[in-house]
């Protein structure tokens, strides 16, 4: 990093992610198996999902004891009798990520999942977590994300964005960490690694034509209108086939510059995007010189609460070519 402001968010963060990655791995390794998909058995991700939160908030707490977290998870339904076998299993999960910090007890695991319960908003400090985003894709095997931000008075300062299954900058370690700090700039390095690794510069695509873009969107139809972009693709003259990817592995994609548009297209009225799903991959994208709005071309506004009210879907794009997409995109969301 090159200023010397939120070096120790860049620490935490860092620490955070990695041995929230150390946990999903494990349980991708330990329970994730081939009849986990066949039998629509979600009790992985959901074991691997509280434990994340858990490891995270426990990082973020010994770091910066006074912030508030704005989790996706909270531990009601953990604490409910009848889940005692998943209980245990997360509580092991995150015994094992925090052997070498101290030895956590159940109700400790749960409390720090429960600090994951604030509500964010436009005023003063928050981090936002997204301990496995991309569940379905966590449990297909394919790409899924942990995400942590942290937001000072609605704008997104810092995020860190680790991506256990999209490849490692350097020969060492596994997966992508990508980290982002507003006004200074977006970086990646290997999400585990052994040893000291260096942050090196990440930037978007400097294409100057839409027709030239790799676009990418969510595997999930339900998530994004896949029918809507195969039309906005048409009419900016993208001939590639879109790049599908779960998580929000699609920020890391545009930062990178391997595409430049990610589309995710409402599919429903009433939807409300989470803050969670966003906010680390937002700032990525912004600092490594990219743009993101909302699909009217507005942008994100992250001081609403737990999600974002006062939008709907989002366009990401290397900046160059994004008042086109934006135009392509209101064309056929009006026809
Ligand atoms: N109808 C909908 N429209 C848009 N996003 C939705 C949605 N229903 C669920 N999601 C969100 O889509 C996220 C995954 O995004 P993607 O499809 O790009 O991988 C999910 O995050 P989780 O997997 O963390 O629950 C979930 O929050
Ligand atoms: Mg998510
Ligand atoms: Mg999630
Ligand atoms: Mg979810």
């Amino acid at each position: 990093m090159t200023t010397h402001e939120r070096t120790a968010e860049l620490a935490a963060a860092i620490e955070a992610v990695s041995r929230a990655a150390q946990v999903t791995q494990a349980v991708q390794r330990e329970l994730v198996t081939a009849d986990t998909l066949t039998k629509k058995d979600r009790s992985p991700v959901t074991v691997a999902d509280f434990a994340s939160q858990a490891v995270v908030c426990e990082t973020l707490q010994r770091h910066f004891a006074n912030d508030p977290v704005v989790g996706e998870e909270d531990a009601a339904e953990l604490r409910d009798e009848a889940n005692e076998p998943l209980r245990a299993s997360v509580v092991e999960h995150v015994q094992r990520a925090l052997a070498d910090i101290a030895p956590a007890t159940e109700a400790q695991v749960l409390s720090w999942i429960d600090r994951g319960h604030a509500e964010g908003g436009a005023k003063g400090r928050f981090w936002t977590l997204d301990p496995i985003d991309g569940t379905k894709g966590f449990l297909r095997g394919e790409q899924y994300a942990i995400a942590l931000a942290l937001i000072e008075d609605g704008e997104i300062v810092f995020g860190a964005l680790g991506c256990p299954n999209l490849p490692s900058p350097a020969d060492e370690g596994e997966g992508l960490l990508i980290v982002a700090s507003r006004g200074d700039g977006t970086w990646m390095t290997p999400l585990i690694f052994e040893g000291e690794s260096e942050l090196q510069p990440v930037h978007v695509s400097d294409i100057a034509a839409a027709a030239d873009a790799n676009f990418c969107e969510s595997v999930e139809s339900g998530h994004s209108d896949q029918d809507q972009s195969v039309q906005i693709a048409k009419k900016l003259g993208i001939t590639a086939e879109p790049v599908r990817m779960d998580s929000q592995a699609k920020y890391a994609t545009v930062a990178g510059g391997s595409a430049a548009i990610y589309l995710r297209l409402p599919t429903r009225p009433g939807y409300r995007e989470k803050i969670w799903d966003h906010a680390a991959g937002v700032i990525a994208v912004e600092e490594a010189g990219g743009k993101v709005t909302d699909v009217a071309g507005k942008p994100l506004e992250f001081g609403h609460g737990r999600q974002l009210e006062a939008n709907r879907g989002v366009i990401a794009t290397n900046g160059r070519i994004h008042d086109a997409v934006v135009a392509a995109v209101r064309d056929v969301l009006e026809s």
